[in-house]
């Protein structure tokens, strides 16, 4: 029951028992009863024995009594749990002074009931003290009483300060114990201040009101905000305020939970200070310090790495490591990334190269490892990099000296002989040959007795330099110390190679060379060894060398000797051939055959390829096969190559002058070097143009070689020289690159088949393959096929099967000269191809 209902009530009791006083004899008065009766309150009179006079339904409901008859005139002690009422009453009539009020419980139906009672005399009835009983149920009001108990204990106990603000009068209302605590005010001073009041800063107080406003407005009426309060001493406070807006009784209420976080600004301050030293740390370091992302890009980099690499920390954010790494390195970094994501690995440092910005390569020594987050992801590689090009290039300087001449910066023995055994290996392997050679300066000595060491070392630089130019990438040139020098020229496919090598190295060398003022004629005592006729290994072969070069030197200097006889003899077979050939072309003893080439269909000559032959005087006929080779080598195929060019060019256009039957067009070989080192196409026009040779009657024969040398070139050449109307063909189609693609673009008017294919091209079904495509091909590239060698009528019969367009070979003609292929063409009968006689 509500407080001001029960004191109504409670008042009341004093006027019932006035009214009941006046009414004279109790027992009698039916007046009182039905006041007791009527009244909604439980009441009740008793004697002075403490019997039950009177009840009303209502007692009788309190106490649980069924039938109020039947308990008029029971002991009041009967009717209850508890006989403090009992001890009250007897207290009041020795009294007779009303007690105050007082809480009786009593359990009804297995319940507990809290009954309030007032007791009063009823004044009026001297001869009998009568006492009025008046009972209110008040267990709902203690209950919630209760509640509320505990609810103010749990908001006293909250860790967080809990305030009820009027809204409008911008006061506190209530607080809790923790807000007294914090604050240090005592609960009556704060109900004297409002929030504003709590702000240390000027201006607080608008602030406030536009964010209590913010949260009555808002659809939740919640808002959360930081700030600092100040205690009653002073100190300030850093705050969160979770504030949700209520109403009450038309009243605009704020509730503010305040929580203090000085624990927490404490713990932020210290790690952004920490935070703080570690990016002024990461920043200043002396070693280059990154983040990288598990897919390779930069997340934070220092100013160190930035200087490393040369790129700005904005430039390398928006790129990966693999970006900047040297590509031989990038497999290398992946595989240790992917063995650290597995877990397989911690931390692993290695050397690495980095592209600076400026093109070059620098080597890092780098340390990196996997940061996970707490469930396991790989977040981040933290990196550590050093710069250790510096180091490396010391490494580098060393490794050199340690290998090379200090003097020539050649390789010197060490090197020297760790590269021999490499060329061994190989050639062991891939069954070439080595070439060793020992050179050593003839009078060397004289030179550094008569012109002192400065002289001599400048005479030994200079011949280090001449031999390094004279070698080909892939040989090695090393000085032994003195007037010693060693090249080595691995993979030797033929002997003649290094009888070339050995001239070469000899021009070189007997330059003359002047040295402070005066002029020398070097020279050098060649010996060479090869590998494997002359030894097996390193040293074996040196020593061999050695013996040559001595033999060499007693053998009057300035030449050179094999260790073995027979190439020595062999040596001086090829240098007299050499020799011979120089003085071929001034001595007129090269001279021209011609061999038709016959149109397959018509039966018809329609051409004769032209090809040199040597009448050496004293040795017979030479053909090309013996001396091409060492003339293209010796560069004398030039000179030799222009001059077949002229000879055929000259008799083409005499046949044509003297109006003889004559092949329709000549065809003139090019070697790889007239394409390459002559300016061919001005060659051949003027050629053309000195003999009066139409270019039509001219067609130039190539290898795939010569044309896949260098494409791009070769392609403007050719291109120069159709342009002019001289047709084109290749030689010895597919036994070089046949590549297809060169086909579709060089202006090629038509393709040999090599005689390799058509030797057994009615027996060997590979070779019989290879012609059918090679026809078919040119075909569809709108190009003619001539094959060569055809030696039988079998050949003959599968080509004109084939379609081929045309033929060459013994089967029509060898190569004739320039008279007996007049005579054949005359004599034979177009039709009726017979084998004819020739060289
Ligand atoms: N750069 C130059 N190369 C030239 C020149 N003259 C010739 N050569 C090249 O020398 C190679 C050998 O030529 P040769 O000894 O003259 O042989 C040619 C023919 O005699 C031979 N041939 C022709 N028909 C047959 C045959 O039925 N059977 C058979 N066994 N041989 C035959 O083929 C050679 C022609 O070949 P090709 O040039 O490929 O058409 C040779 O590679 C010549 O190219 C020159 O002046 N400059």
């Amino acid at each position: 029951m509500p407080v001001c209902q029960r004191s109504v009530c409670m008042k009341r009791v004093d006027a019932i028992a006035a009214e009941i006083a006046q009414a004279g004899d109790l027992h009698l008065q039916r007046h009182a009863e039905q006041i007791i009766a009527s009244m909604p309150s439980g009441l009740m009179l008793v004697d002075s024995g403490l019997r039950v006079l009177s009840i009303n339904l209502a007692m009788c409901e309190l106490l649980s009594i069924g039938d109020a008859a039947a308990v008029v005139g029971m002991p009041l002690h009967s009717l209850l749990d508890s006989d403090v009422l009992g001890l009250r009453l007897k207290q009041t009539l020795q009294s007779m002074q009303s007690p105050d009020d007082f809480t009786v419980t009593q359990r009804v139906s297995g319940n507990y009931r809290h009954l309030e009672f007032k007791i009063c005399t009823v004044p009026a009835a001297p001869a009998e003290t009568v006492l009025l009983v008046m009972a209110h149920d008040i267990t709902d009001h203690i209950r919630s009483q209760e509640e509320l108990k505990r609810f103010r204990l749990a908001l006293d106990s909250s860790i967080d300060a809990v305030y009820l603000i009027d809204a409008e009068q911008l006061r506190f209302v209530d607080v809790n114990e923790t807000a007294i605590a914090t604050l240090g005010y005592s609960y009556r001073e704060l109900l004297q201040l409002g929030p504003q009041d709590l702000k240390p800063d000027p201006g607080e107080l608008e602030k406030i009101q536009h964010r209590f406003a913010e949260v009555i407005r808002s659809k939740h009426k919640t808002g959360m905000f930081e700030t600092v309060h100040q205690r009653k001493d002073g100190a300030r406070l850093p705050v969160e305020v979770y504030l949700r807006a209520i109403r009450s009784e038309r009243r605009q209420f704020l509730v503010a939970v305040v929580r203090d976080i000085t624990e927490r600004v404490k713990a932020e301050t210290v790690l952004r200070e920490s935070e703080e030293r570690f990016r002024v740390a990461f920043n200043q370091a002396a070693v280059g310090l990154a983040h990288v992302a598990p897919d390779g890009r930069w997340l934070m980099v220092n100013n160190k790495l930035c200087e490393i690499v040369g790129y700005s920390r904005n430039e390398l954010l928006n790129m990966a490591f693999q970006d900047i790494t040297h590509p031989d390195d990038v497999v290398t970094d992946w595989a240790i990334a992917r063995r650290m994501t597995a877990c397989e690995i911690d931390e692993k440092t290695r050397e690495k190269r980095y592209r600076h910005k400026n093109g070059y390569y620098i080597w890092v020594n780098l340390t990196s490892s996997m940061v996970r987050s707490e469930d396991g992801t790989p977040k981040y590689y933290s990196t550590v990099v050093e710069d250790i090009s510096r180091r490396k290039q010391i490494e580098e300087e060393l490794l050199h000296l340690a290998n090379h001449d200090a003097l020539t910066s050649l390789p010197n023995r060490s090197l020297l002989l760790d590269r021999l055994s490499q060329a061994l290996v190989f050639a062991g392997r891939s069954a070439s040959q080595v070439a060793v050679m020992l050179i050593d300066l003839d009078r060397f000595k004289n030179i550094n007795d008569s012109f002192g060491h400065e002289a001599g070392d400048k005479f030994i630089m200079e011949i280090g330099r001449r031999l390094a130019a004279s070698v080909r990438a892939g040989d090695t040139v090393a000085r032994l110390g003195g007037d010693e020098f060693v090249l080595i020229r691995p993979d030797v496919a033929q002997g003649d190679a290094v009888v070339i090598l050995a001239q070469q190295i000899q021009e070189a060398l007997g330059r003359p060379l002047t040295i402070q003022g005066h002029e020398f004629f070097p020279s050098g005592s060649i010996g060479i060894s090869m590998y494997p006729k002359d030894g097996e290994d390193s040293q074996t072969l040196l020593k061999n060398a050695d013996t040559a070069m001595y033999r060499a030197k007693d053998a009057g200097r300035n030449n050179f000797q094999f260790y073995a006889h027979d190439m020595n003899s062999r040596a001086l077979d090829r240098l007299k051939l050499e020799s011979g050939l120089r003085r071929a072309l001034e001595r007129d003893e090269f001279v021209v055959h011609y061999q038709p080439q016959m149109e397959i269909a018509s039966g018809e000559i329609i051409g004769a390829e032209a090809l040199l032959r040597w009448q050496a005087p004293g040795q017979g006929m030479i053909f090309p096969g013996d001396f091409i080779s060492i003339a293209e080598e010796a560069g004398l195929i030039v000179p030799m190559g222009e001059w077949v060019l002229r000879t055929a060019c000259t008799q083409k256009k005499a046949w044509h002058d003297a109006g003889m039957r004559a092949p329709m067009k000549i065809a003139v070989n090019l070697s790889a070097r007239q394409f390459k080192h002559q300016d061919i196409v001005k060659v051949v026009s003027r050629v053309l143009e000195q003999t009066g040779c139409r270019p039509e009657w001219l067609e130039l024969e190539i290898t795939e070689s010569v044309v896949m040398d260098n494409p791009e070139a070769a392609a403007r050449t050719l291109q120069k020289l159709s342009d002019m109307g001289v047709h084109l063909s290749i030689d010895d189609f597919g036994t070089g690159y046949s590549s297809l693609n060169y086909l579709k673009r060089f202006p090629i008017n038509s393709l040999k088949i090599d005689r390799s294919f058509v030797r057994d091209i009615t027996t060997d079904v590979d070779d019989a393959a290879i012609a059918r495509a090679v026809i078919a091909l040119a075909h569809s590239l709108k190009m003619t096929v001539i094959a060569e060698g055809v030696e039988s009528a079998e050949q003959l019969s599968f080509l004109r099967e084939q379609q081929c367009d045309q033929m060459q070979g013994y089967y029509l003609s060898r190569p004739v000269p320039a008279p007996e292929l007049e005579k054949l063409l005359n004599a034979t009968s177009q039709k009726s191809i017979k084998p004819a006689s020739g060289d």
